[in-house]
């Protein structure tokens, strides 16, 4: 399996973030202008219809007051209109399709005329946009709306938009086929057959709603690029936020990564997910050159690549996982041993046990195991030499599990806290000689020296003695000729898997080779 670097991962992120940041501005953005387009929309329309409806109400009034002609009680009626409309400017009372005088201006020199409509409501209106009128000597663009022998005046403004921002936008009139352009930009509205239609697209929003009760529709388009120019600031405050995130996001996925890869990361997931595994190291009778047995040791391997035991041993310890730990070699280990079906009843097959779970007496827990009963050969318990062996407890502990049938070694004898004087307190079986004084039997140092003295102790204290680290013939001589029973080291063999062990315990263990064993 290919591992993406720590790198890629952390840039990936900043860069995922950043963008993703950006992004949701924009999103942001998008839908402030599509919710501003339906407002400005819905505000024309409202706006528009009140305004339309109110005319069409003052038009109808005033044929119900029964005005005829241009008397001064007539104009006084319509100019009472006007003052009563909040909309209307001016009132016109037509005869024979010709205005004839107006609440304004009263009765007109010559009447005029009326051109064509710019459009005709189905509602049974005619309007008239942006005409020119002089109302009161001055010159008004106005919208006339006429419907019977009455027209009204509205100002054109009244009609404009509102407040549209940076929106191009178009009235139109939707009451025929042909759409019919009324204000604004003409062409921004598209015929879609739907009162309401929303378009967003790369280059711009648009937006249109129709009138439901009259026939005009309001049509808005904004050209994204605008906002560029328009809200600058907001895009470039965004942006720099956008890069604040994309950095807090690779620092944060960089403390991920981090956490993720440390070592006791590592290990938990080791144990969930079965990355951890165990070779075993031969155990060798000194005179005879026989495999007696092995020491199971464990190993680590996870996608990431391997940790060595002296970088999880401490650190299973530390996240208080030895027992869980220590209970997946064993079972492993004694499962897969007595699966092959070589394993003699002599055959010795040690573990390395935590200080700890001597302890607090995990170790009680494993006369239960279904492995262990199973187990033709003889289990023994490596009790590390960092555990305080003159603890009451302890030794307890440790001579109960001896006594339900496990074998207990004293392991790196020498180098901690066990002493000689303490053996006799337990009823173990071996002492463990550290490698560090059969690494020095070549040199003759003082420290070698110690090693005939320890192995008269535990002999006095009817204990075996095994030598680990051999490395070559002379050291293997040595302790031969000083009375060690059995040895362990790199000149017998290195750690091995359980196919390789099997075979070596079987090679030697031959009736007829046993007395001359080949190096491993
Ligand atoms: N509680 C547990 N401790 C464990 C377990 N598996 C290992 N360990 C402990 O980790 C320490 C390092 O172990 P490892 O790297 O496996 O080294 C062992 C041997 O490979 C090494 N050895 C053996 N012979 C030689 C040799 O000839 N030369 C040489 N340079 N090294 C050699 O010694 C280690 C065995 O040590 P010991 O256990 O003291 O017999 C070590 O402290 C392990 O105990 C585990 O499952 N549980």
């Amino acid at each position: 399996m290919r591992i993406i670097s720590h790198r890629t991962v952390v840039i990936c992120s900043g860069l995922f973030a950043c963008t993703l940041m950006v992004y949701l501005a924009l999103m942001v953005l998008s839908s402030d202008i599509q919710e501003s387009q339906r407002r400005y929309a819905h505000n024309t329309i409202t706006l528009n219809q009140t305004v339309i409806y109110d005319s069409l109400q003052a038009l109808d009034d005033l044929e119900k007051l029964d005005i005829n002609d241009c008397s001064e009680t007539s104009l006084t009626k319509m100019r009472q209109t006007v003052y009563l409309s909040s909309f209307i400017r001016d009132v016109g009372l037509l005869q024979n399709d010709l205005l004839v005088c107006t609440s304004v201006g009263g009765v007109l020199a010559e009447p005029v005329t009326l051109d064509k409509p710019s459009f005709t409501s189905a509602l049974g209106y005619d309007i008239w946009l942006n005409q020119q009128l002089v109302i009161f000597d001055f010159l008004h663009s106005g919208v006339v709306i006429r419907r019977g022998n009455f027209n009204v005046v509205i100002d054109s403004s009244t009609f404009a938009p509102l407040e549209y921002g940076d929106n191009q936008w178009e009235l139109v009139s939707n009451r025929t086929s042909k759409d019919v352009h009324l204000a604004g930009t003409q062409g921004i509205y598209k015929d879609t057959n739907s009162p309401i239609y929303e378009e967003v697209t790369d280059n711009y929003h648009y937006f249109h709603r129709c009138s439901e009760n009259f026939d005009f529709c309001i049509a808005l388009s904004l050209y994204n690029y605008t906002l560029f120019k328009n809200k600058t600031w907001f895009l470039v405050i965004s942006i720099l936020f956008s890069l604040a995130f994309g950095v807090l996001a690779s620092i944060f996925s960089e403390t991920l990564f981090k956490r993720h890869n440390s070592n006791s990361s590592r290990i938990r997931r080791g144990l969930r997910k079965q990355y951890f595994y165990y070779q075993i190291q031969p155990l060798v009778d000194l005179k005879t050159k026989r495999v007696i047995g092995g020491e199971v040791l464990a190993r680590f391997k996870d996608p990431l690549g391997e940790l060595y035991p002296d970088q999880f041993i401490h650190e299973i310890s530390a996240l208080k996982l030895s027992w869980p730990f220590t209970l997946l070699m064993i079972k492993n280990a004694l499962s897969d041993l007595q699966a092959s079906g070589a394993i003699q009843k002599d055959c010795k097959i040690s573990f390395n046990i935590f200080p700890n779970d001597v302890e607090n007496n995990n170790i009680s827990e494993l006369k239960h195991l279904p492995e262990v009963k199973n187990f033709s050969g003889n289990i023994t318990l490596e009790i590390t030499e960092d555990l305080k062996l003159d603890s009451l407890v302890a030794i307890e502990n440790i001579n109960n599990v001896i006594k339900q049938g496990f074998e207990v070694a004293i392991d790196d004898f020498g180098t901690g806290y066990s002493n000689l004087a303490q053996l006799k307190s337990f009823r173990c079986q071996y002492l463990k000689i550290d490698k560090s004084f059969v690494f020095d039997l070549e040199a003759g140092s003082i420290r070698s020296s110690l090693v005939p003295h320890m192995v008269d102790i535990a002999h006095k204290s009817d204990l075996k003695v095994i030598a680990e680290g051999i490395e070559n013939i002379m050291q293997s001589k040595v302790l031969e000729d000083l009375g060690v029973e059995y040895g362990q080291g790199w000149m017998f063999g290195k750690p091995m898997s359980v196919e390789k062990f099997i075979e070596a315990y079987q090679r030697t263990n031959k009736p007829d080779e046993g007395s001359s064993p080949k190096p491993l």
